[in-house]
């Protein structure tokens, strides 16, 4: 079982949807720092404010666009300043969106912002240099595992997401560096994500007819947060936990391991 208490978490996106109520609940559970980074300034600094009156001097904003390599840097930067060491980070910044105008930004923030913010929590937590350990937790979606015509790109990110961290994770990472990554997947969760679909659509004509056949099951934010809770607490390095339709957290590692074993034989 991993402690939450006295741990420092950095978030990315965690200034509204899942990320802020990410924040909430492991201060909710004994954290001992929260550094919220987003985008969004006015809303994060009004949210990390509301946290500060029930958990004094807990909560930090720090403005990052997690698209752009400079301001990943400073806020890193910022953040392991301020609280002297992260313990945790939650890679959770995301952009859905496959419209022409979008793709690319979207893939940034939810893909390359990822691996860069991964990069630089190993490099601060790593025992073999000198760190304390810790744990990275991407969060990829649903949209890694199942095809959704309406939104390629999303999944291509998703997917990318969930293979970096299965093959960063390969032993013997956790032994070498005390660094646990873990991967949630998340379904369709009630946040504005969900928002606008067919604007968000590869193919708008194409969208409305899927959409007007298949709707999104969609599950509360509650869900999706106790999923990831729990996966903090039990999960092994490289482990991937699915989180949907409302049931508990999952762990689908295995699943995972079969597939690229059977894999493996066509390749080694
Ligand atoms: N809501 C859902 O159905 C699901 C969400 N997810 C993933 O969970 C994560 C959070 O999603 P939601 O909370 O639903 O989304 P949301 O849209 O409600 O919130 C996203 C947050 O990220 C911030 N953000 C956007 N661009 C940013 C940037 N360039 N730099 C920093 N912050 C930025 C926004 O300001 C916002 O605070 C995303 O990675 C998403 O792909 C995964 C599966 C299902
Ligand atoms: C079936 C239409 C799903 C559209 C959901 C819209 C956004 C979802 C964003 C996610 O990150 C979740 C991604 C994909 C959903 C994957 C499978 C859906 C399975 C059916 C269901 O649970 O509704």
């Amino acid at each position: 079982m991993w402690d939450i208490k006295d741990k420092t978490f950095l978030i990315t996106g965690g200034a509204s949807g899942l990320g802020a109520q990410y924040a909430k609940t492991f201060l909710q559970l004994g954290a001992k720092k929260v550094a919220i980074l987003d985008v969004a300034e006015s809303v994060g600094v009004s949210f990390v404010t509301l946290l500060n009156e029930t958990y004094p001097g807990k909560a930090v904003f720090i403005k990052c666009d997690v698209s752009n390599e400079d301001d990943i840097k400073s806020a890193f930067h910022k953040a392991l300043k301020d609280f002297q060491r992260l313990d945790v980070i939650i890679n959770n910044a995301g952009i859905m969106s496959d419209s022409p105008d979008l793709w690319r930004k979207s893939c940034e923030v939810s893909w390359q912002g990822l691996v860069s913010f991964t990069m630089k929590g190993v490099e601060s937590m790593r025992t073999d240099e000198g760190g304390a350990g810790g744990t990275i937790i991407n969060i990829a979606s649903t949209a890694a595992i199942f095809k959704l015509p309406t939104m390629p790109v999303y999944c291509g990110s998703k997917m990318a997401v969930l293979h970096f961290s299965q093959s960063l994770a390969e032993p013997p990472f956790f032994e070498r560096t005390g660094v646990r990554i873990l991967t949630m997947c998340p379904g369709p969760t009630d946040t504005p994500l969900l928002h606008n679909l067919l604007d968000r659509a590869f193919d708008k004509k194409f969208a409305e007819e899927f959409y007007a056949a298949t709707q999104p099951n969609t599950q509360k934010v509650e869900s999706a947060v106790n999923a990831v809770v729990k996966m903090y607490k039990e999960g092994d390095c490289g482990s991937i936990w699915l989180s949907a339709k409302n049931k508990p957290a999952q762990d689908i590692t295995d699943t995972f391991k079969n597939i690229f074993n059977d894999l493996a034989k066509l390749i080694l």
